[in-house]
């Protein structure tokens, strides 16, 4: 992606999402962001990130509420190709067998006519996003022979190309090593200097004052956004995961005063996010974690 000409504003206004099956998974939920922005979005298991992302790239209707980009309805965004997303890994059928190469000129198609041919831009595009991820050499492999975290580079590397204004990542550091987790953090703080507008959901607590400016917190609404200084707070935190952040030691932490940024409070210490399950293995802050 190059430098943005203009930074984008997204607005999320009071939006309410429910499912076929009747459960409401987010209510009233509302925060903007602009250009130039890292935000992190953190929440428990189940408490509306992914479903977020979905009604911000039109694959959910919120059924009150509006979700727009520079004041356009975000299907006339989507159309304009200025939003790119990053699933969730497991939403990718990786049997599917296609080259890492084409999977990242995927995210030209929107650009392409209806014959679909890639033009010299489209390469040149491609090519640089591969090599922005540092998946040049595997460009060739078939997408379903590459490791978890490869895998992970090149969706990124589609929505690299795609050129979007505005990047949505849903939990980009699962399952990965923490080289390639300081490689996504390099590349994510460059497309946030350049002026576009990352929106990226963790359940990697320690690293979000390390590299986010601002945070966005939801339980099924959002419950704080702001500043990761003023918004990423004992207090906050406590609202957002309750009793079930019992491994944080949460006297370290700011008070919620705005005066103390998180970051300083922080670093290198291993913080985890509960998962349902009773007990599950967890790599925290770049260690390996064990917690029942
Ligand atoms: N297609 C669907 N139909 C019905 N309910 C759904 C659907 N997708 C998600 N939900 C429910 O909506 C709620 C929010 O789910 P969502 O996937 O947005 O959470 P999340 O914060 O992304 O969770 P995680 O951290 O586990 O990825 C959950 O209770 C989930 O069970």
């Amino acid at each position: 992606m190059s430098q943005v000409s203009h930074q984008p504003e997204l607005r999320v206004d009071n939006i309410t999402v429910t499912y076929n099956n009747g459960h409401t998974a987010i209510s009233d939920a509302s925060f903007s962001l602009q250009g130039g922005t890292l935000c992190a979005l953190v929440g428990i298991n189940g408490s509306g990130k992914s479903t977020l992302f979905k009604s911000i790239m039109g694959m959910v209707k919120p059924s009150r509420g509006s979700v727009t980009l520079d004041g356009l309805p975000v299907a006339r965004a989507l159309r304009k190709n200025l939003i790119a997303y990053v699933p969730q890994s497991e939403e990718v059928d990786w049997n599917f067998p296609v080259l890492v190469e084409d999977v990242v000129m995927m995210g030209r198609y929107g650009k392409m006519s209806f014959m679909r041919i890639p033009s010299a831009e489209d390469r040149r595009q491609v090519d640089t996003a591969l090599a922005r991820v540092g998946m040049t050499e595997l460009r060739a492999r078939q997408i379903g022979e590459l490791s978890g975290g490869q895998r992970k580079r090149v969706f990124l590397a589609r929505a690299l190309a795609q050129q979007g204004r505005v990047l949505l990542l849903d939990e980009p550091f699962t399952g990965v090593d923490v080289q390639t987790e300081n490689a996504i953090i390099d590349l994510l703080r460059a497309l946030r200097d350049e002026g576009h507008l990352v929106l990226v959901s963790t359940h990697n607590l320690g690293s979000v004052p390390e590299f986010c400016d601002r945070v966005v917190m939801i339980n099924r609404t959002v419950l704080a956004a702001g500043l990761t200084g003023d918004t990423f707070t004992r207090e906050n935190l406590e609202r957002v995961f309750g009793g079930v952040l019992r491994h944080l030691n949460l006297s370290e932490l700011p008070a919620g005063n705005g005066q103390s940024p998180a970051a300083d409070r922080l670093d290198n210490r291993p913080i985890t996010l509960p998962q349902p399950e009773s007990t599950t293995v967890r790599r925290v802050a770049g260690e390996h974690y064990h917690h029942d």
